[in-house]
């Protein structure tokens, strides 16, 4: 099966669409279908959704934000999303991805030896794990769907550079997430700097945050997971 509709692609007017990305987004659809009962990585099957309610919504942030040769972590990457896009339009970042499920990890790798992508590696650990091996070594974290804002925040902060970016895909509780932050983000160093509100394409509107790290995170970050989920909301 094969994809037409490369029209919805025109919404994200900073990427160019080569044969070579077609040929890739082709290859990462047909691995993921051919995965998909082994490892159980998405309830979005149908091409056209798999290309829009995934490889175009890991991209949207663009408009937003300039990407270029980043140094980039993708928490909880699960199939891919959206740290493997990211990588297929912009070959120049530098990406790791970090799931903490070694099922998904050994997708990821097989997707990444497969699509020949270089500059791009799999962490299977949790990323609050990683937090002082990696401290301070990434331009951008960015993680799309794996837990509530304060939580996230909190996984992820101290892998970020100071004047680093922290970038959250998130669905339409993120008004609220926000809310119940109560200066979270300030007392780690993170201030808001802008919000993205895209349009509906199925899972409600998506707002993408874009956090910008200002001071280094004192060391009591991240305290242990249990200790994070306990406070949450
Ligand atoms: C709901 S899935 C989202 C996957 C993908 N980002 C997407 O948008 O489709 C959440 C993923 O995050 C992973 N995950 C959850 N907590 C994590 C952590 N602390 N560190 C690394 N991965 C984590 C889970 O194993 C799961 O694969």
């Amino acid at each position: 099966m094969s994809f037409n509709n490369w029209s919805i692609f025109k919404k994200c007017k900073n990427i160019v669409l080569t044969e070579d990305i077609k040929n890739k987004l082709q290859k990462y659809y047909d691995i993921l279908i051919r995965e998909n009962t082994k490892y159980n990585l998405t309830r979005i099957i149908s091409i056209d959704d798999v290309y829009e309610k995934h490889f175009l919504d890991s991209l949207l942030f663009t408009e937003a934000f300039n990407l270029q040769n980043q140094k980039i972590a993708d928490i909880g990457s699960g199939p891919g999303f959206p740290g493997v896009v990211i990588k297929i339009f912009f070959p120049n970042t530098k990406i790791l991805l970090i799931e903490s499920n070694n099922k998904k990890a050994n997708f990821l790798r097989t997707l990444i030896k497969e699509l020949d992508l270089k500059g791009i590696n799999v962490a299977d650990q949790r990323a609050e794990d990683l937090s002082f091996q990696l401290k301070e070594t990434f331009d951008i974290v960015i993680s799309r769907a794996v837990a509530y804002l304060d939580i996230i925040l909190e996984i992820g902060v101290q892998l970020l550079k100071i004047e680093g970016h922290y970038i959250l895909l998130k669905g339409p509780r993120a008004e609220q997430e926000i809310i119940d932050l109560k200066n979270k983000d300030l007392k780690m160093g993170l201030k808001l700097e802008n919000k993205q509100t895209l349009e509906d394409t199925g899972f409600g509107i998506r707002i993408n945050l874009f956090y910008k790290k200002f001071q280094s995170t004192a060391s009591i970050y991240p305290r242990s997971y249990a200790q994070i989920k306990k406070e949450s909301k």
